[in-house]
């Protein structure tokens, strides 16, 4: 099978799909983002990486796109789901994913446990809603990652001086209610295909509250309840979401969801892989490679293609 892992920065976790891929017979080749151009042409649909045409290349995409690439890189998938090429994710379940807010109004129709979360139009409005969450509170940016951009807040005054501040940068947050009784851990489940494939445990080393291993937290392997497994898989499904790493906080109320990390990282120290001794990378390229089959086996018409929530294109007639 003809591979190509689709990735922004070429990070230890892209090249360990690519030898994973590689070693298990595969073609495999490993693009940055930047270097895709696209044209959009009815009569001819074109990708390039480079000067190359790599429209028909790939069998499989894998992406694996940083934050900052979202929007260019889902463009991309679609572009390649409209020429007919098996793409591991849908570009709406990377953007959910990416949409802290979107993603836990997914979560709440689903019914799904989150910490209460608010978010006003004005810093004004962010005052009446803190009387409902509760001091302290954390204050988050929608986009943030790896524990940066998120705010711990024990006054009202406080609070104003960070909303005001990320008002004026344009910047959209959310504030949600400290779950204090977490005491600076959390659970990182990794989940592939609907299953939870590894899961650990992450503790801040430092009395911060945030327990991200980017930060200097350590980590530990963990096995989830049935109920957390349950949880996690009813998460990701919600987004459609095939590749993710679950993030979970426990509380005196049960396991409350934080996010749905998609493209998450599995290298490093203290990452999943050298935590738990399980082969990520593996889990990724079997996952694809078992959908690949069944969706070229579907009948397509020209008429009309849609993109599923589980990153299978549809066609009807
Ligand atoms: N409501 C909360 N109550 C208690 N702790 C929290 C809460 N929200 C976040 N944390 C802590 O802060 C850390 C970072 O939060 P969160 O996962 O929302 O941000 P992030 O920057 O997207 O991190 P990552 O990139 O690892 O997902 C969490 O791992 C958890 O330890």
């Amino acid at each position: 099978m003809n591979i190509c892992i689709l990735s922004t920065d070429q990070e230890k976790d892209d090249h360990r799909l690519l030898e994973a891929a590689r070693a298990k017979g595969h073609t495999a080749e490993l693009y940055n983002i930047r270097d895709i151009s696209m044209v959009l042409d009815t009569d001819k649909p074109t990708i390039c990486w480079r000067d190359k045409d790599i429209t028909k290349t790939f069998d499989a995409i894998i992406p694996r796109l940083n934050v900052n690439f979202t929007d260019y890189g889902t463009n991309v998938l679609q572009q390649f789901i409209c020429g007919r090429t098996y793409v591991s994710e849908s570009p709406a379940a990377l953007r959910l994913g990416r949409d802290k807010l979107k993603c836990l109004q997914y979560l709440l129709a689903r019914g799904l446990p989150f910490p209460a979360t608010g978010i006003a139009y004005t810093p004004h409005g962010f005052r009446q809603l803190a009387k409902v969450i509760g001091m302290p509170m954390i204050i988050k940016l929608i986009e943030s990652t790896e524990g940066t951009g998120i705010f711990l807040v024990n006054s009202l005054k406080e609070m104003d001086n960070i909303v005001r501040t990320f008002s004026q940068l344009g910047a959209s947050y959310i504030i949600q209610r400290f779950v204090a009784e977490a005491a600076g851990t959390d659970i990182r489940a990794f989940v592939v295909g609907g299953k939870v494939v590894a899961s650990m445990c992450r503790r801040s080393q430092d009395g911060d509250f945030r327990s991200n291993v980017a930060l200097g937290g350590c980590s530990e392997p963990y096995k989830l309840t049935a109920a957390e497994e349950q949880m996690v898989l009813s998460a990701t499904a919600s987004i459609g979401i095939n590749v993710s790493g679950v993030d979970f906080v426990r509380s005196n109320q049960g396991p409350l969801l934080l996010e749905i990390n998609v493209s998450p990282d599995f290298t490093g120290e203290q990452g999943i892989e050298k935590i738990t001794g399980i082969n990520i990378a593996d889990a990724i390229i079997d996952f694809a490679v078992s959908q690949v089959h069944g969706f070229y086996e579907q009948r397509f018409s020209s008429a009309r293609v849609l993109e599923s929530p589980r990153g299978i294109l549809c066609a009807d007639g």
